[in-house]
């Protein structure tokens, strides 16, 4: 079996489970930090593994732009090509066309494209995406979908899910790496009736596991925690349930309230970059001259190696100084206080005291989001 999943406690919706796959055992809730080109942007693998990383996530459009798809399988596949030998979950890259590439056509058949790096005219079509995926060697292979803008009227969220129904079909059919597992995605935006059409047509295909996509992509905040819990449900029980490209701390704390399994976001990475550290008391800017002279640590009680060698003076002058280590070492603690978040949560859903953890959470957090 390329992959088991049990849920082992309940609390609420919440739910606290393991996944099983070819490199790995994987504990549910879980946070994938986002490695797109083949790194964790910053960070060495052993940092990686260090900060308690079970899982990362690449990217198909970008790896089959550069270095080439092929390329990576004649060097022995994704996993040994950037030394992670832990599991790896690959988008398919639908998302990165729409985001990244120009000239951008779609029709049933794919897309097409030009390339943002050379203008190249290329096309991804839902073979092409498995192809890729197969000769990356992902553990977990997304489907390729179309996600609409959050903002989109009906008539073009309806034709999302029509076309993402119907490349997951031609995905499944195409997909032969039996050490691989592939996961569909439903569509709908906040509409519940075309998120139930989607997942009703997408669950009948009986992949192992499920994401919702078409989130955290201009919906704002509050409609994506108020589709949640109705949408999160859609998904078969049994199985793992991703929420991809989510997100800020306070979104992972609703999408586990609403049962899911999953989440990927590089916010902790991207923010660690630009100087903001997530803590428990919110996020801090480590170039405000308030941390000049500031001798305690990022967060006090973080086991990170940035919490337990440096301190906020030292990122201060990194940062000033735009020192290649700076933005090593907020990416270092931000990743960990994600990992160490989805571990105090899968903590409080075998205690079955989760709300009251999310609640205590929220309240130290408030007013301080981004
Ligand atoms: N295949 C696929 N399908 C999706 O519907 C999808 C939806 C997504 N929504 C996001 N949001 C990313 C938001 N991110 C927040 C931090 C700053 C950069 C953007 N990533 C996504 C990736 C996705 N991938
Ligand atoms: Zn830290």
């Amino acid at each position: 079996m390329a992959l088991t999943f049990t849920v082992q406690h309940r609390d609420g919706a919440a739910r606290a489970g393991v996944l099983t796959l070819p490199h790995g055992r994987v504990e549910t809730p879980v946070f994938m930090p986002v490695g797109t080109q083949a790194t964790v942007k910053g960070l060495t693998p052993d940092m990686v593994r260090r900060a308690g990383v079970q899982i990362i996530l690449g990217n198909t459009y970008h790896l089959a732009l550069r270095p080439g798809d092929t390329l990576v399988a004649e060097l022995g596949g994704l996993h040994r090509f950037m030394a992670w030998d832990r599991p790896i979950l690959t988008d398919s890259g639908g998302f990165q066309v729409f985001s990244l590439a120009t000239q951008v056509k779609i029709t049933d058949r794919g897309a097409t494209f030009r390339s943002h790096i050379d203008g190249s005219p290329l096309e991804l079509t839902p073979e092409r995406a498995v192809e890729i995926q197969q000769n990356l060697g992902s553990d977990i292979a997304m489907v390729l979908d179309q996600c609409p803008p959050g903002a989109a009227p009906d008539d073009v969220i309806r034709t999302a899910v029509r076309r993402s129904i119907l490349w997951a079909e031609r995905c499944k059919t195409h997909h032969t790496r039996a050490d691989q597992s592939q996961f569909a995605i439903v569509q709908g935006g906040t509409n519940l009736a075309l998120r139930e059409e989607c997942a009703r047509e997408l669950v009948a295909m009986d992949f192992p596991g499920y994401a919702l996509g078409g989130f955290s992509v201009g919906e704002g905040p509050e409609a994506m925690h108020a589709a949640l819990p109705a949408c999160a449900v859609l998904l078969p029980d049994a199985k793992p349930r991703y929420l991809m490209g989510v997100g800020r701390p306070e979104d992972l704390l609703a999408g586990v309230a609403a049962g899911i399994d999953m989440f990927d976001c590089v916010m902790p990475t991207r923010n660690g970059r630009n100087a903001l550290a997530f803590t428990d008391d919110g996020p801090i800017r480590l170039r405000n001259a308030k941390h000049r002279r500031d001798t305690a640590p990022v967060e006090s009680g973080c086991p990170c190696d940035c919490c337990t060698t440096f301190s906020r003076a030292y990122l201060h002058h990194l940062f000033a100084a735009d020192e290649m280590l700076g933005p090593t070492l907020l990416s270092l603690h931000n990743v960990s206080y994600y990992l160490r978040l989805m571990a105090s949560a899968r903590e409080a859903i075998r205690g079955g005291r989760f709300e009251a953890f999310r609640a205590g959470r929220l309240a130290r957090w408030e007013g301080r989001s981004i």
